[in-house]
């Protein structure tokens, strides 16, 4: 898989609507905030959301708080995004349903 560059990033993100371009310690990431009415839904999303991430052997970082969980998308050994994160992403927001 190969490294996107900005280009290629700012054109995929109008595909991923709701997810927000982050840079953490110099490397792209998806990210996006789902709210949630309390934690076991918070959880249960997570949940899911790890299921189709282990079975696409590409994981996301998922913090889970009461009310709210953060995913964050970025491909570890691209050291920043590929395509699979916008894919990821895209198949996040259907767990949820939006
Ligand atoms: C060995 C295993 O297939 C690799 O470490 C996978 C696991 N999940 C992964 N997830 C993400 N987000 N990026 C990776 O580079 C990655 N690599």
């Amino acid at each position: 898989m190969l490294k996107l560059h900005d280009k290629e990033i700012e054109r995929r993100l109008a595909d991923v609507p709701g997810w927000e371009l982050v840079t953490v310690d110099g490397e792209k990431r998806l990210s996006r905030v789902f709210a949630f009415d309390d934690f076991v839904s918070a959880m249960a999303f997570a949940v899911r959301v790890g299921m189709i991430a282990e079975k696409a052997d590409h994981h996301p970082r998922l913090v889970v708080e009461w009310g709210r969980v953060q995913v964050e998308w970025w491909s570890h050994s691209l050291g920043g995004l590929g395509e699979n994160d916008f894919v990821m992403a895209a198949r996040t927001g259907e767990v949820r349903g939006c």
